[in-house]
């Protein structure tokens, strides 16, 4: 008897349409492996909620070696849809979670060291014998009044305003085609790196508090990668109980140029305009109006309060 059937939440949206050939990979793959699964489509953006609440009410249980063939939950998608699902799941920790890559940054993958490649991610499910616990941000956004479960990371500042700009430029379902999805990301911060302001910004930690008037990018993250690939912190890891801040500094364009070559050349944390650290609390005070985005999903621009914890949830991965 199969140990699982497999629940897949597929977004074939994801990759601007990129998934569609990661679900007949995977399609093909199950079949010839003689995996039992069902597949559920999103239909619209925000459908994979709906799909996971119904899987809730219906089929989805705690982990535990005795039910077999176990049901478990696959996310077929990019970060986005990942993002959403572990969002319906904010109180079922010990669901676990499946993953198969299909967006355009796939940076959670990147972060949890989940092959991009589809037979290899698929693998990773069916020789994995239990899931284990993988580190997510708890944010509570106090003037939204919201709580979302963070996979990747928090942006506020220039990178959220990166990620707006390169979800409404046209340029990125191209450069998608072209499998250069990370290039809509660098073409967007062409576009924005001198449009976005010097902001305000204060953390709190457990043992000291910091201010900065010259914020320019400021990035809560949970693993190394933001963007499709970059490593704004090369030291962080969802595997550790810490979350990694990054705080850059506005400085003049020259200076903006050389650290995006440290930044892509990951050598850019010891520079006098980057500051970094790492904390299991957190409280986030950005006052003035300014992008945010959440695992690359804009939340808005607006002055946030946002308070930090870790939290854990299962993946099989
Ligand atoms: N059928 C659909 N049509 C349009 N949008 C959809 C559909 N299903 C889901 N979505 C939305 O697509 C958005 C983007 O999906 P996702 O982030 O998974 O892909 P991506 O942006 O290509 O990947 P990544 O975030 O890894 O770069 C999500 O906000 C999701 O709600």
């Amino acid at each position: 008897m199969n140990r699982f059937t497999l629940h897949i939440v597929v977004n074939t949206q994801a990759g601007s349409g990129n998934a569609k050939k990661v679900l007949a990979t995977t399609e093909n793959y199950l079949k010839e492996k003689d995996i039992t699964y069902t597949t559920y489509f999103t239909e619209y953006a925000g459908h994979e909620k709906k799909i996971t609440s119904d899987l809730l009410d219906t089929l989805l249980i705690d982990w535990n070696h005795s039910t077999k063939p176990f049901p478990l939950l696959v996310v077929l998608g990019g970060d986005g849809t990942l993002h959403e699902v572990i969002n319906v799941l904010q109180a079922f920790p010990n669901i676990p979670i499946a993953y198969i890559p299909g967006g355009s940054g796939n940076d959670f993958a990147r972060g949890i060291s989940l092959s991009r490649k589809t037979k290899e991610a698929i693998d990773r499910i069916l020789f994995a014998k239990e899931p284990q616990p993988v580190n997510m941000i708890r944010a509570w956004f106090k003037e939204q009044d919201e709580v979302r479960f963070i996979l990747n990371n928090i942006g506020i500042g220039l990178d959220a305003n990166i990620v707006s700009t390169a979800n409404h430029s046209k340029t990125k379902r191209f450069l998608n085609k072209l499998h250069l999805g990370s290039l809509s990301y660098l073409a967007a911060i062409f576009k924005v790196v001198s449009k976005q302001k010097a902001f305000p910004i204060s953390f709190k930690t457990d043992q000291q508090s910091f201010h900065f008037d010259q914020g320019y990018l400021c990035s809560i993250t949970n693993h190394p990668y933001f963007g499709g690939g970059v490593a704004i912190d090369p030291t962080a890891s969802p595997f550790n109980d810490e979350i990694s801040v990054v705080l850059v500094e506005k400085v003049n364009i020259f200076e903006i140029i050389y650290l995006a070559v440290r930044i892509l050349s990951k050598t850019h944390l010891t520079s006098k305009y980057i500051h970094h650290f790492k904390t299991t609390h957190l409280e986030v005070t950005s006052p003035s109006d300014q992008f945010a985005q959440t695992d690359g999903e804009i939340v808005g621009e607006e002055s946030y309060t946002i308070s930090c914890e870790l939290t854990k949830r299962l993946f099989w991965i």
